[in-house]
């Protein structure tokens, strides 16, 4: 439904007092072709009603001659900031980056976090981000689960489908996305609520059955027919099953790249506000899935690069997969127990 601009101004400063924003700071507001006029007008004015020396950058968009999707997410590894050292440099200086734009995965980003500066990252719509607006107890839980992540050296996933698969952990960190930046150098996602981690360079093996129902991102849509993937040596080496095996082959097929097979971040979801169901209630590009990367008791997995964690490996492909009905074990303890978060992880 549609939101009023004191909600959504409301929103902002929710969020931003959570993000520790002072007075005085400067804020630069990251925008593009794709920001949404609702969120960027509420930020302005949230941002200032807190006393924040507020700019924005707009930068052009790119990308449209080789992405075959028009969500940000999809095509990775070169972003509207790449090259742009006059952008770079007034975001490093900046104390907070509101990113309405999408930086995510990109190097530029990592550059621009070391520096100290924050970054929140927030391109769904007004009432996504309002209805999924993070608190601090969102921040706990997801801490806490990443805490358990970050002491164990295996992850296990098993399903009813079929999956089962094992990751080694330990060489990548452990990630919480709860929503907002409240420590410098943070990069965090409004809205989220999950935990994540990448597994050891050429660990992942086994299987994953992408049942009836799961969720495939960015194609945003729910698999008819079970996709049966084999994993050897951190790759999938082959896929297979109906026509949503067939699309999902040939769109990875598409990038012609042999690092779209590998594994990028894997997790389970947190936040008990966001629904496996909302995507089927929105048109296919008014949201880029944030319910289903974040709905309390998915698997999370995702392919593609593991640069955002330190890793060596960069692809333009990223595809997330959020599994229902998982069982995700943690050095042998169950984390999750056929899709639901077990008490305390
Ligand atoms: O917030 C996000 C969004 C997408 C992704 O792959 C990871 N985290």
């Amino acid at each position: 439904m549609p939101v009023s601009d004191f909600e959504m101004i409301s929103a902002w400063q929710q969020v931003l007092k959570l993000s520790n924003l002072e007075p005085g700071q400067s804020v630069t507001i990251l925008t593009s072709a794709n920001t949404h006029p609702q969120t960027l007008s509420a930020a302005l004015v949230a941002t200032q009603s807190m006393g924040a020396v507020v700019n924005r950058l707009d930068l052009p968009p790119v990308n449209a001659d080789k992405a075959l999707s028009r969500d940000a997410l999809a095509y990775l590894g070169t972003t509207p900031l790449t090259g742009n050292r006059a952008a770079i440099a007034a975001l490093k200086e900046s104390d907070l980056v509101l990113d309405l734009m999408t930086l995510l995965f990109s190097p530029e980003q990592h550059d621009i976090l070391k520096s100290g500066t924050k970054i929140l990252l927030a391109v769904e719509p007004p009432e996504v981000l309002v209805r999924l607006l993070p608190n601090a107890a969102d921040r706990e839980r997801v801490r806490a689960a990443s805490a358990r992540i970050r002491q164990a050296r295996e992850m296990h996933t098993v399903s009813d489908a079929g999956t089962d698969i094992r990751f080694a952990l330990g060489d990548f960190p452990a990630i919480s996305e709860y929503g907002y930046v409240d420590e410098p150098g943070r990069w965090d996602h409004w809205p989220s609520g999950f935990a994540l981690t990448w597994p050891n360079e050429g660990s992942a093996e086994g299987r994953i059955v992408i049942d009836r129902g799961d969720i495939l991102l960015p194609q945003k849509s729910y698999v008819s027919e079970p996709i049966s993937i084999t994993i050897e040596n951190g790759y999938a080496t082959r896929i297979e099953g109906g026509v949503d095996a067939e699309l999902l082959s040939a769109y990875m097929a598409s990038f012609n790249d042999p690092e779209a097979y590998a594994f990028s971040h894997i997790g389970w979801g947190l936040q008990p506000r966001a629904h496996w169901s909302t995507l089927g209630l929105y048109d296919r590009e008014a949201t880029i899935g944030m319910d289903a990367r974040a709905y309390e008791g998915n698997f999370l997995f995702s392919f593609g690069p593991n640069n955002e964690a330190g890793g060596s490996r960069t692809t333009a492909c990223h595809i997330d997969i959020p599994l229902r009905g998982c069982t995700v074990r943690l050095d042998g303890v169950d984390m999750v127990r056929n899709g639901k978060v077990l008490d305390g992880h």
